[in-house]
C-alpha cells in the first residue's frame, strides 16, 4: 500500500493575523463536506487561482489533537498487535507543528501522537491479557535517539555523556537499519513511559530560532516495541514515531555559527529525502538513502507495514513557498509503495519451555530489529486492512483551478468516494478517468474541485495532461524557491551530475568514521561541497568559514575561499548592473508580484512560454540558486575545476614531469625533498573540495599507516591490503622501484597511491577501509 499522507494545518499564532491566511482544507468534490482531503493555497504568481493538493485527510486549524489521533492514528494499533510494524512521521517546515502534533502539550487535550499512542497500546494490550485469560502476556519497551548534524545520540544518555561521533548505524538487510549500542528500556506501564520519555526529551537538542522560541534542532526517533508471548509464541513488532526537524530558510532565521550548522545538517537530511523521494517516483534503481543517516534510518519506500506522514502547514502567507514545497514533497510521497508485511512470530518448540529467556532475548534485542518477515497477510476490517498492491494509486496529484467565472459548468471528475479516512480504497483510488489520462496523455486532464460555497466553476479548458501540469507547477514553484534564496531551504533536488555526486559519496565516505577533530572540519568541507553543487555560493563559503579553524594555516583552503568570495562578490556586481539596466526578467517579476514570481501571470497552461530562455538554454541566471533546479551549472562551477586534479592515471606508470610536480602535489617525492603536512599547499586555484578533503585525510594515523606499508615495497606486506593481493602488491613494488632513482622515494600521499599502476580511486578507498576494519 502507499504511504498515508495526512495534512495538517495549524492554527494561527499570537503574532500571526487572519487575513495573512491563505492556505484552508476543503472536502473533496462528492465528499461529505465535512470530510476534508484537499488543500488549497494560491498560485504565488497569480492569486485568482489557486492549487489544490489532494491527500488521504486534511485536517483543519480547528482539529484537536484527539480529532487527529482517532482518525489517523488509532486505526494503526491493532495493525500493530497483529505484528506489523508501523511507522508514524511529521514532516514540515520549522514552527509548523511537528513537535506540537507528535509529542504536544501536558495537559490531557493537549497531548500529542505519541503519549496517546501508548495509551493505546496499553489498553488493548492489557484487554488482551484479560480477554486471553492472562494467556498472552504482552511487553513493551521503548528506545529514543536523535539525529543532531547527521550523527545518532541516544536520548537515555545525558549529553555530556555522548560521544563526538554518536552511535553507529548498521544496515540489518530488507532496508533496515539498527543502531548499535542503543538503550532499550522495558515500561510497564503508561506512567512510566510518560516519565522516561519526559526525561528523554529533557535531552533533546531544541534552541530558540528566530522562527520558533522551541526549535527542535534534530530528528527524533522513539521506537516502540511491543512483544506478545503466548505458551506457544512470541511476536514482536515495532511502532517508530518520529518527529523530523524542520526546514529552515535561513534567511529568514538570521541563524549564525551553531544554528546555522544544525540548519545546514537539518536541510541537508531533508534535502536528501526529497531526492529519495524523487528517486522512487522516478523509479530510479538508485535510491541516496545513504546519504544522511535520516534517510537510512526512515528508509521510506523500503521499510515494511504501514506508514503514516504527517503534513504540517502553516496557514500564512509568510510560509507560502515553503508551504508550496512541503505539498509539492508530500505529493510524491502518498505514492510511494510500502509493502505490508507482517512479522513472523517465533514458535517456541515446546510450550512454555525457554519463555522467560526468549522473552529477554526479545527484550534485549537491539531497537528496530525486527523478526523475519513473511508475506502479507490481510487482516481484517479497517482502513488500512485490505490495501493490496494491486489497488491503483492515488487519482490525483493536485488541481489547479481558476477563480475567474465560467459559463459551463464541468462536472466533476473526482469519485465520489475519494479519499475517506477509513475507506481504504479512499486512499489509494484512483478516478476511472485519470486511469485514462495516464493511459493516454494527450488526453489526460486534472480533475477540477469546486470550492465550496463558491458557485464559480472552473472554466479554462486545459491543454496539458494532468502529469504535464503537476510536473509544470512544481517546477514553477522550485523555480520561485530557488530564485528567492541563496539558502538552503528545502526544494526539488537539482539533478546532480553523477560523477559529481560520485566524488561527493565518495567524500562522505571519508567523512564518516572519523572521531576527530579534523572530521568535524570534514563535515563543514562536505557541506560547503554540497551547497556549492546546488550553486548555494553565500552558504557554501558560510561552510568554509566554519571548516577553517579546523585546518589553521591552510593556504589551500583560504584560496578556495578568497576564490569563492569574489565569484559570489562579482555577480552580484553583475547583477546589480543588469538591474541597473531596466531590462531584468527578475525585476519584472518583484513588480508584479510583490518580490515572487513564477512565470507568467496569467494562465497555467501558457506557463512554459514563460519560464526564462536562459533556463531553457541551460544558462545560468544571474541568481546564485539556480542550479537547485539546473543540471548545466552544477557541472560548470564545480566540476570543472575538479577535473584537473582528479586521480587521473589508473592504468599507467608515469613519472611526471619535474615542471609539473611544482605545479601540483607531488606524485612522489624523495626523503630529502622539503616535507609538506597536509600536502596540499603545492595546489593551484582550481583544486576540489575532494582534494583537499583528500589531502587532509592524509594526515590521519590510518592513512599514515597505509603509507607506511606501502613504503615498506614488502610484497609480503603489501598483499595483505584489502582488495590488493599478491599480483598487484607486486605490481606496486615493481612500480615504485621503476621509479627510484636512486635515492629513497616514498609515497606521501592516498592521491601519489592512487596514481600508482592499477590502483586508484577505488583502489585507495579499498585498502583504508581495510585497514580500518583490521584496527576496529
Ligand atoms: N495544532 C496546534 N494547536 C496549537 N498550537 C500549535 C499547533 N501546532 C503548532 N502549535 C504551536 O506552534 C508553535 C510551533 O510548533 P512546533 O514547535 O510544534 O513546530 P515544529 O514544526 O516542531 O518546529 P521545529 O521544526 O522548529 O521544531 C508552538 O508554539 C506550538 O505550540
Amino acid at each position: 500500500m502507499s504511504v498515508r499522507v495526512v495534512a495538517r494545518i495549524r492554527p494561527l499564532l499570537k503574532a500571526e493575523i487572519e487575513r495573512d491566511v491563505i492556505v484552508d482544507a476543503a472536502s473533496a468534490p462528492g465528499s461529505a463536506e465535512e470530510k476534508k482531503s484537499v488543500v488549497r493555497i494560491p498560485n504565488p504568481k497569480n492569486e485568482s487561482e489557486a492549487f489544490s493538493f489532494q491527500f488521504n485527510s486534511v485536517y483543519g486549524q480547528e482539529a484537536t489533537q484527539a480529532h487527529l489521533f482517532d482518525g489517523e492514528i488509532a486505526p494503526t494499533v491493532k495493525h500493530l498487535f497483529k505484528g506489523y510494524d508501523v511507522t508514524l512521521f511529521a514532516y514540515g517546515v520549522t514552527g509548523t507543528g511537528k513537535t506540537h502534533t507528535m509529542r504536544g502539550g501536558k495537559t490531557l487535550a493537549e497531548r500529542g501522537v505519541i503519549p496517546r499512542l501508548l495509551s493505546s497500546i496499553y489498553r488493548r494490550a492489557r484487554k488482551l491479557e484479560k480477554d486471553s485469560a492472562e494467556e498472552t502476556q504482552v511487553e513493551v519497551a521503548m528506545s529514543y535517539y536523535e539525529i543532531y548534524n547527521d550523527r545518532v545520540f541516544d536520548l537515555f544518555e545525558p549529553p555530556e555523556k555522548r560521544t563526538p561521533a554518536g552511535l553507529p548505524i548498521r544496515d540489518v538487510g530488507n532496508g533496515k537499519t539498527q543502531v548499535v549500542g542503543l538503550t532499550e528500556r522495558p515500561c510497564t506501564s503508561l506512567k512510566e513511559f510518560e516519565m522516561l520519555y519526559d526525561q528523554a526529551n529533557v535531552n533533546r537538542s531544541t534552541s530558540a530560532t528566530k522562527l520558533n522560541a522551541h526549535s527542535s534542532r534534530s530528528h527524533a526517533v522513539l521506537c516502540v516495541k511491543i512483544i506478545q508471548t503466548t505458551a506457544e509464541q512470541t511476536r514482536v513488532s515495532t511502532a517508530s514515531a518520529i518527529d523530523l526537524a524542520g526546514s529552515e530558510d535561513n534567511r529568514r532565521t538570521d541563524n549564525k555559527n551553531e544554528r546555522m550548522v544544525e540548519s545546514a545538517s537539518i536541510n541537508k537530511s531533508l534535502f536528501v529525502l526529497a531526492q529519495c523521494v524523487e528517486a522512487i517516483s522516478r523509479k530510479q534503481a538508485r535510491i541516496p538513502y545513504r546519504e544522511s543517516k535520516m534517510t537510512r534510518i526512515l528508509s521510506l519506500g523500503q521499510n515494511q507495514g504501514l506508514t503514516v506522514m504527517i503534513l504540517n502547514l502553516a496557514p500564512v502567507r509568510s510560509y507560502h513557498l515553503d508551504t508550496l514545497s512541503s505539498l509539492n514533497f508530500a505529493n510524491r510521497t502518498k505514492k510511494i509503495e510500502v509493502n505490508e508485511v507482517e512479522n513472523q512470530p517465533i514458535f517456541r518448540e515446546a510450550p512454555g519451555k525457554g519463555r522467560e529467556s526468549e522473552k529477554f532475548g526479545a527484550m534485549s534485542a537491539p531497537a528496530m530489529h525486527r523478526q523475519p518477515l513473511r508475506s502479507k497477510v490481510i487482516s481484517q476490517a479497517s482502513h488500512l486492512k485490505d490495501v493490496t498492491n494491486n489497488v491503483p494509486k492515488p487519482a490525483k496529484q493536485f488541481s489547479v483551478y481558476a477563480d475567474r467565472s465560467s459559463t459551463s459548468g464541468r462536472p466533476s471528475a473526482h469519485p465520489a468516494n475519494i479519499a475517506q479516512a477509513r475507506n481504504p480504497s479512499g486512499v489509494l483510488l484512483k478516478s476511472p478517468k485519470r486511469t485514462s489520462s495516464e493511459a493516454i496523455p494527450t488526453l489526460g486532464r486534472p480533475s477540477k474541485i469546486s470550492r465550496p460555497n463558491d458557485n464559480v466553476r472552473p472554466t479554462a479548458e486545459p491543454v496539458m495532461s494532468a502529469d504535464a501540469i503537476e510536473a509544470l507547477v512544481a517546477r514553477k514553484v522550485n523555480e520561485a524557491l530557488a530564485e528567492r534564496a541563496d539558502h538552503s531551504t528545502i526544494v526539488e533536488p537539482p539533478a546532480v551530475p553523477d560523477e559529481v555526486q560520485r566524488r561527493l559519496n565518495a567524500l562522505e565516505k571519508r567523512v564518516e568514521g572519523q572521531e576527530t577533530e579534523r572530521a568535524e572540519g570534514l563535515q563543514y568541507l562536505l557541506m560547503a561541497k554540497q551547497h556549492q553543487v546546488r550553486g548555494e555560493e553565500a552558504s557554501a563559503l558560510k561552510m568554509y568559514q566554519l571548516a577553517l579553524p579546523h585546518f589553521p594555516g591552510n593556504e589551500k583552503l583560504v584560496r578556495k575561499m578568497t576564490a569563492l568570495r569574489e565569484r559570489i562578490e562579482s555577480k552580484r556586481v553583475e547583477k546589480r548592473g543588469s538591474v541597473q539596466g531596466g531590462v531584468s526578467l527578475a525585476e519584472k517579476r518583484a513588480s508584479a508580484h510583490g518580490g515572487v514570481e513564477l512565470g507568467r501571470t496569467d494562465s497555467v497552461a501558457d506557463a512554459p512560454a514563460a519560464l526564462p530562455r536562459s533556463r531553457a538554454a541551460g544558462v545560468v541566471e544571474d541568481d546564485e540558486d539556480e542550479s537547485y533546479h539546473e543540471p548545466p551549472p552544477v557541472r560548470r562551477e564545480v566540476d570543472d575545476e575538479d577535473e584537473e586534479l582528479e586521480y587521473q592515471p589508473r592504468t599507467k606508470i608515469r613519472r611526471p614531469a619535474p615542471a609539473k610536480r611544482s605545479a601540483t602535489a607531488p606524485m612522489l617525492h624523495h626523503e630529502s625533498a622539503v616535507k609538506h603536512s597536509p600536502p596540499v599547499d603545492s595546489d593551484d586555484e582550481g583544486s576540489s573540495d575532494d582534494e583537499l578533503a583528500i589531502a587532509l585525510v592524509a594526515q590521519t594515523p590510518r592513512t599514515k599507516h597505509l603509507l607506511n606499508i606501502i613504503n615498506t615495497k614488502d610484497v609480503s606486506q603489501i598483499k595483505l591490503l584489502k582488495g590488493v593481493g599478491a599480483k598487484k602488491a607486486e605490481a606496486i613494488v615493481n612500480c615504485l622501484c621503476d621509479l627510484d632513482d636512486g635515492s629513497e622515494s616514498r609515497v606521501s600521499s592516498l592521491r601519489d597511491l592512487g596514481m600508482l599502476k592499477g590502483v586508484g580511486v577505488k583502489g585507495v578507498e579499498k585498502m583504508r577501509v581495510g585497514l580500518g576494519e583490521m584496527v576496529v
